[in-house]
């Protein structure tokens, strides 16, 4: 993000006259031009905090009604996903600039001594031969910004506004840490890529204390459950996220499962499935959670991601893939279905809110680290794809440093893509604090991955969901262990 700050105070009025008097033209200027270039541009003016916020009902676990703190109800959600995004994600991450992620795999725990406990061939992960990886991806990203635009421009006022106001939202790829994951992103060095059409996220065997272990670790240290009838929405944020990914998982094992491994039958586990996720219905709430949370992360980046290089030296499919980015972020059946799928502007307002926010950034930095620690190849590749694409969208939602929540004023001006915060206090202090998005090329294939993913637990869930928790008989605890059965429903189902 970058940041820059013009601050007045009393005693220093009359030097800083000038910048302020040109931050607050260069603002209204900013403010005149957004309008101007919205004008018949398809805008999600949801995005506006000017605009009518939110209702959000408290929501149910009971898969009808309202999602949970979220601002759809889950028919509309199914039936978005599946007339628009799972065919258009499907699409998305099959092109040459998605299906290739930069990864770390070959990590030290920081935590404890590795484990592994992966018993199976499909638990490896398949490098991308050198060949095989698109040229434009070898090269490093393109700075588009020299690195002073991307420190924080405290004390240098008189720069700070006309620099950063700019007509593009994309500026070129940039090489920057997120701040919410663990692994320095910015260190190639050790970085492999990893063609993830070739590696799916399915059953892989890795079960029993290691897994267990890292689960346990994440939810009893660093997302605690919180205590039922808890109504503060950024209390429940980070374990809701964890849980919703954690039943995307568990959906994905399922969906794809070692039937028999002498014949190698793949096919669905639907005992498993019952057994992991459905028969908790907030496990089912909170996947649909996650996936409102993302899709609001995608669509408020829309101006940056729709301005983005998907260039893979590959004309033909780098055009398509622009084409599938923007029929996804401007797509007029979600605009209007679900305009506003999760709101973030209500969150970390009042006392302690920017403490609670740092809080939850240093636990997110701990189950980032936590990645390293899992000890199956493949699973540690999809669990940090799938966090860097849960960091991204945090980064997104919830960007600055918290200051902006002291704000009396937050404007969002969605053509140019920043944000500027206005502070008034006791006419003595006024601020204004211009945040500009910036992403790593990394982060946006996680960020699309992660939402297929979820989209693909989201369809999977709906489509054979009610059926089994009828067959099944209500939440009743079913061993894993009955084959016979798991049999019996993929005969009826077949396989996928
Ligand atoms: C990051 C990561 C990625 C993984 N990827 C794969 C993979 O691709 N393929 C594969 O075969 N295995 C994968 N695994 C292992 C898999 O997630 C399970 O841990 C394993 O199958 C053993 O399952 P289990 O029955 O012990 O329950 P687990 O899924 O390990 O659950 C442990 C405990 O967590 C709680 N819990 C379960 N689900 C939820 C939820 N949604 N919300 C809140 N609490 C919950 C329950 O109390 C449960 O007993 C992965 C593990 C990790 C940590």
């Amino acid at each position: 993000m970058v940041k820059t700050e013009v601050e007045t105070s009393k005693g220093r009025r009359i030097r800083w006259a000038w910048p302020v008097a040109a931050t607050l033209v260069a603002v209204l200027f900013a403010i005149a031009f957004d309008a101007l270039a919205s004008r018949g541009a398809p805008t999600l003016s949801l995005l506006d905090s000017t605009t009518k916020r939110c209702p959000c009902a408290p929501g149910t676990h009971t898969q009808s009604g309202i999602v949970e703190d979220c601002c759809c109800d889950y028919e509309t959600v199914d039936h978005l996903n599946e007339e628009v995004l799972d065919p258009l994600l499907q699409e998305l991450v099959k092109t040459p600039f998605f299906r290739y992620f930069k990864v770390k795999l070959w990590c030290d725990c920081p935590f404890w001594p590795d484990d592994g406990m992966c018993i199976l061939r499909d638990c490896s992960v398949c490098e991308c031969p050198e060949h095989e990886f698109p040229e434009p991806l070898k090269r490093p990203s393109s700075l588009g910004l020299s690195s002073d635009d991307l420190v924080c421009r405290e004390g240098k006022p008189e720069a700070a506004v006309d620099r950063t106001l700019d007509t593009k939202a994309f500026r070129g790829w940039i090489e920057i840490d997120n701040p919410w994951t663990n692994d320095d992103e910015t260190d190639n060095g050790e970085m492999t890529y990893v063609n993830l059409q070739l590696n799916p996220e399915r059953y892989t065997g890795y079960t029993g204390p290691s897994p267990r272990r890292i689960w346990d670790a994440i939810y009893t240290e660093n997302c605690p459950k919180y205590p039922s009838g808890e109504f503060c929405q950024q209390k429940k944020i980070l374990y809701k996220l964890i849980s919703g990914l954690h039943a995307s998982i568990s959906i994905h094992i399922a969906a794809g499962y070692l039937l028999d491994e002498a014949t190698n039958l793949w096919g669905q586990n639907l005992t498993l499935l019952y057994d992991r996720v459905l028969r908790s219905p907030d496990r089912v709430s909170n996947l649909y959670f996650t996936f409102l949370f993302v899709l609001r992360a995608v669509t408020k980046a829309a101006d940056y991601l729709e301005q983005a290089e998907y260039d893979t030296g590959n004309p033909e499919e780098d055009l398509k893939t622009q084409s599938l980015m923007r029929q996804l972020l401007y797509n007029p059946k979600i605009q209007a279905a679900c305009p506003l799928p999760f709101d973030e502007a209500k969150l970390w307002k009042g006392q302690g809110g920017p403490e609670l926010k740092q809080q939850i950034q240093r636990q997110f930095r701990n189950i980032s680290a936590l990645m390293d620690c899992v000890g199956c190849e493949k699973c540690r590749l999809w669990g940090k794809l799938q966090v860097l694409g849960l960091g991204t969208a945090l980064k997104i939602l919830f960007s600055g440093d918290g200051r902006e929540n002291l704000a009396e004023r937050v404007i969002y001006l969605p053509r140019i893509g920043i944000k500027i915060c206005l502070r008034l206090t006791w006419l003595t202090n006024f601020h204004v604090i211009v945040y500009q998005l910036q992403l790593q090329r990394n982060e946006v294939i996680a960020l699309t991955n992660l939402l297929n993913r979820l989209s693909e637990s989201v369809k999977f869930i709906h489509e054979v969901g009610p059926s089994i928790s009828k067959t099944m008989g209500g939440p009743l605890s079913v061993p894993t262990s009955l084959r016979p059965l798991q049999r019996l429903w993929t005969h009826v189902f077949g396989q996928r």
